[in-house]
This record gives C-alpha cells, sequence and structure tokens, in this order.
C-alpha cells in the first residue's frame, strides 16, 4: 500500500517542481487523457503548458472571472486539462441547460472526496454523498425538519428572536457612533440562527463557543479553492500517495470534532425526554436505533452539522454584505426600497420574515445582488456514466463545473448583465422562465442544487430590510468600494463593508426588550 503523504504547498510554484520531479519518476501517470473515443472529441480547451496543462489558470486569483474571460474566447463549453485530468467547464445558461435537462442524475455526484476522514468534506458528508440513499433519506429529513415551508413555519421564533438582537447591536452601535462591519453582524444573525434550528441551542457567546464557531466557518471558507483543487486532483494523485492540503483541512476538522462530540454528549443526555425532536436529536435517534431506515454514524452527524453551517452561513453573509453595498452605493434604490417597507411595515415595528412576499422590490433587490454576487461562483459535478453534450464526449467521473458567475452577467441573456437593476426582476412570467432554463441560478441547478434556498431568501432579505428600515448608513467617501477579495472560491468583498449606523425608527416597538 502506498504512504499517504500530507502535502502543505504554500507557493504553486513549489507544487509545480514537485510535479515536475515527479514526471520524471512516473511517467506512467502523465499520460495525457484520450482526447477522443469513439469519434467525438472533448470540447475547445485554450493551448496549454507541458506537463501541468491548464493548472495556472484555475490557480488564477479571481477563478471565475478568468474562467468567463476565456469562454468568451473558446465558447460556452470547453475543457481545461489538469495534469492529465480534463474537467469541463460550462458558462453559459444553453449549454447548463442542455446539460441538466438530459444528465441531471448522471451529474449528480460531486466525485471522490479528497480526505475521507474529514468532517469538511469528507466520507460521511451530505455535501459529498453520492447520490443514493444516504444521500435521499438525509435530504427528506432536512425538508421536514429544517429547511421545507412547514419547518421553517416551526421555527420562526427563533429567527425572530435573532433578528431583534440583530437590530439591537446595530442600534447599540448607532447610539455609540460605533463603526459597524456589517458582514460580523450578519454573521452572527444568521449562525445563531441555524445553529439553534439545527440542534435547539445556539452556541454561547460568554464562553467564547460562539466567536469559535464563526472562526472556524470562517476558515472552512477560506480553505474553499484548495479543497476544489485536492477534489479535482483527487484520483489522480492518490496514485501518487498524495493527500493534497490535508493538514489545513484536518485542522478545521479536528477542531469543529471537538466542539461537536461535546455537544453530541449534552445533546444525547436529553434525547429521552425530547418530544419535539430536532434535526440533530432525528439523527441521533437514528444512530442509537439498530433496526434504523438509514444506518447512520457519530461521524455522519457532526458532518452533517458541519455541511449545514458552512454552505449556510457565509453565503448566506456574504450575499448580505454585497447587496448592502449596492444600496448604499445606490441611493435610488434605497429610497424606493425605503418606500416600500414603511408604507407597507411602518415605522413601528421590526420588518419581519412575514412582511416579505409584501415587499416585492426588497426581494427584487436580494435576487439583483445574488445574481451579479453569488457566494459560490462555481459549482462542481462529476459525471456517474460517460456522455455526449453538444456532440462532445466525456467519460465517466468527467468533473464539470459551472461558472455560475458567467451565467448570470452573460449578454447574450441579461441587459446590462453588469449593472445593479432590481427592476429586472419587478416583470411579471420572467422569474420562472429564467429558473427554469437556468439563466438564474445562485443555488445550482437540479437535484444537487441548494435545499436552503428559502432559509437563504429570509436571511438576506430580512437582514437588508431591517438594516435599511431602521437606519441611515454612513461610509468614509462617495462609494463602496466593491472590489473582490483574491484567493477565495467563495465571492467576498476585499474590503470589508464598514459604515456608521444613524437611527432613524425613534418610535420602534421591540416586544422582547
Ligand atoms: C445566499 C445563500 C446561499 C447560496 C448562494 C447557496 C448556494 C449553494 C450552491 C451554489 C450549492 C451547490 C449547488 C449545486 O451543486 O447545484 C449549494 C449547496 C448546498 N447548500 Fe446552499 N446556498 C446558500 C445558503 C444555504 C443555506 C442557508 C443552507 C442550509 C442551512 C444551505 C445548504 C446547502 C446544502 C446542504 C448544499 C448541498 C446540497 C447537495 O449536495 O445535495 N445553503 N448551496
Amino acid at each position: 500500500m502506498v504512504a499517504v503523504m500530507n502535502v502543505d504547498f504554500e507557493s504553486c510554484f513549489i507544487f509545480m517542481f514537485f510535479c515536475l520531479f515527479l514526471l520524471l519518476c512516473y511517467p506512467l501517470f502523465f499520460k495525457k487523457p484520450k482526447d477522443s473515443q469513439g469519434g467525438f472529441n472533448l470540447p475547445p480547451s485554450p493551448p496549454s503548458l507541458p506537463i501541468i496543462g491548464h493548472l495556472h489558470l484555475l490557480l488564477s486569483t479571481l477563478t471565475h472571472k478568468s474562467l468567463q474571460k476565456l469562454s468568451s474566447k473558446y465558447g460556452p463549453l470547453l475543457h481545461l486539462r489538469i495534469f492529465n485530468v480534463p474537467v469541463i467547464f460550462v458558462s453559459s445558461a444553453s449549454v447548463a441547460y442542455e446539460i441538466f435537462r438530459a444528465h441531471d442524475v448522471n451529474f449528480s455526484f460531486r466525485g471522490n472526496p479528497p480526505i475521507g476522514e474529514s468532517l469538511l468534506v469528507g466520507s460521511s458528508g451530505f455535501f459529498t454523498a453520492s447520490y443514493g440513499d444516504y444521500w435521499k433519506f438525509i435530504k427528506k429529513l432536512m425538508v421536514t425538519k429544517l429547511l421545507g415551508p412547514q419547518a421553517l413555519e416551526r421555527s420562526q421564533r427563533i429567527r425572530v428572536d435573532e433578528l431583534e438582537l440583530f437590530y439591537t447591536s446595530l442600534f447599540d452601535k448607532a447610539m455609540k457612533n460605533e463603526s459597524v462591519e456589517i458582514s460580523k453582524e450578519a454573521m452572527k444573525l444568521i449562525n445563531n440562527s441555524i445553529c439553534k434550528m439545527i440542534m435547539g441551542r445556539s452556541f454561547s457567546e460568554e464562553n467564547g463557543e460562539a466567536e469559535r464557531v464563526r472562526g472556524l466557518v470562517t476558515e472552512s471558507t477560506a480553505l474553499t479553492k484548495k479543497i476544489f483543487m485536492a477534489n479535482m486532483l483527487h484520483s489522480f494523485l492518490k496514485k501518487l500517495g498524495i493527500s493534497l492540503f490535508k493538514k489545513e483541512i484536518m485542522s478545521v476538522s479536528c477542531r469543529f470534532n471537538e466542539l461537536l462530540e461535546r455537544i453530541l454528549e449534552e445533546q444525547g443526555e436529553k434525547l429521552d425526554e425530547d418530544q419535539d425532536m430536532d434535526m440533530m436529536a432525528v439523527m441521533l435517534a437514528a444512530y442509537r436505533d439498530k433496526n434504523a431506515e438509514c444506518k447512520i454514524t457519530r461521524n455522519h452527524i457532526k458532518s452533517l452539522f458541519v455541511d449545514l453551517v458552512v454552505a449556510g452561513t457565509d453565503t448566506s453573509r456574504h450575499a448580505t454584505q454585497w447587496t448592502m453595498a449596492e444600496i448604499i452605493n445606490n441611493p435610488k434604490v434605497l429610497e424606493k426600497l425605503r418606500e416600500e417597507i414603511d408604507s407597507v411595515v411602518g415605522r413601528t415595528r421590526l420588518v419581519q420574515e412575514t412582511d416579505l412576499p409584501n415587499l416585492p422590490y426588497l426581494q427584487a433587490i436580494v435576487k439583483e445582488g445574488l445574481r451579479l454576487y453569488p457566494p459560490g461562483p462555481l459549482f462542481a459535478r462529476t459525471s456517474r456514466e460517460a456522455c455526449r453534450i453538444g456532440g462532445f464526449y466525456m467519460q465517466e467521473k468527467t468533473p464539470l463545473v459551472i461558472n455560475a458567475y458567467a451565467v448570470m452577467r452573460d449578454p447574450d441573456f441579461w441587459e446590462e448583465p453588469d449593472e445593479f437593476k432590481p427592476e429586472r426582476f419587478l416583470v411579471p412570467g420572467k422569474e420562472e422562465e429564467r429558473e427554469q432554463a437556468h439563466k438564474y441560478i445562485p443555488f445550482g441547478i437540479g437535484r444537487r442544487g441548494c435545499p436552503g434556498s428559502n432559509l437563504a431568501y429570509i436571511f438576506v432579505g430580512t437582514a437588508i430590510g431591517v438594516m435599511v428600515q431602521c437606519f441611515d448608513w454612513k461610509i468614509g467617501g462617495d462609494k463602496v468600494n466593491m472590489e473582490e477579495a483574491r484567493g477565495s472560491l467563495v465571492l467576498t468583498m476585499a474590503h470589508p463593508l464598514k459604515c456608521i449606523a444613524v437611527a432613524r425608527t425613534p418610535n420602534l416597538q421591540i416586544p422582547s426588550s
């Protein structure tokens, strides 16, 4: 058996030289992929470098943008080679539509998890699970206990309380004339709500536990690009006994594990008294039940928690931050939104999630924010079987990456695609057509699409609603700097939005305060 080696490369150049060395030792592994099978070719591809293929293009700091640029030259369906692994990239709605209309099940896999034992993208995870019995069991549980419309109605009180705390924290800062970091406040709101919804309690602020969880979520997000590379190269590097970025991934996983073991002990103790079981309690009951429909391990429970907290928190808080930044940069949008909230909700009570259906402009703003700044600009799948797409041949286990950023800024489908224009989402009848035709895909596509989209709309909608209803916002300078941070695969602002809140609703009643 090949000994597994942990690799923690700080520089991609070291990596490249290392691979060059390996090339001399293992010519066998560096054969070019077969470009054609049965007369069909792979999609077009830009010129590649010897050995590493197009690796350098994927290491570029804003991967979704460099891929968008490449696709405008080589077409919306292209292939890049990472060493000898061909990866297919999709950058247009029409190609995405063609693939998922005919091959949704075939592309409902995410490839082998790069580090099996990790709670973060390991083999016990839901995100990484194959499309099969375990995935179906958890998806059903997720809908009935956490994310479906009825489950969301049952957990509404949790979010109402957290939204009030969010408002109170902003109000305190406004009174002290203290700067507000929007993404930090949004992170608290979202993370506390999700934790309470999953396990019936949030982590304690007093002993620093809550801050530790938020820190782990941020660290996990910062690893997305490394995880993406580890995933793409997993089957190739496994042959060489290399486990890419294992040390960093396991470090986060171990700290999550420590925290979650404590929670599980606690949850297990109160299980017997619990009638109305939350999601974690149901998982624990299934773990204890030898005859359960699906065999659940302790790692399944912990990994699911990590998946939900990481997938739900950072995405929603970045979406809130980007959208708020656009609102501040567009005073007319702010004014129009405020008029809508003032006329529907008034100024004496806090806007609530039950108001959202009556606030179409607020909904349009949230959608437009997600269109321009999808927190997950690239999402990856893997084909289970060989298939043909647009006359091109894809072997089994071919990684497929959808560039949601490029799809949602495609000038063939979107007028003035780079402009923030929420009004485009107010045209009746257009919305359904867009989603069905895969033109609007911030939450992915098909059966592996995001199960948390309804909850995400609630988080972002209510957070933006409260910030606009209750405060004026002062920034240093004329405009918020919308530059993107480099190096992460989660769309992040290079300069986190910091501003001063000025209270504008002196007669607001907060029931619990
Ligand atoms: C603005 C917020 C959010 C965005 C933009 C977002 C986006 C995404 C995307 C692009 C995917 C991959 C979809 C695909 O492969 O087609 C995904 C998957 C997922 N998301 Fe979200 N998400 C958000 C919020 C949430 C929330 C609040 C939760 C739950 C608490 C959640 C849970 C998940 C899970 C569990 C998956 C994996 C689904 C699977 O593999 O079957 N997400 N999300």
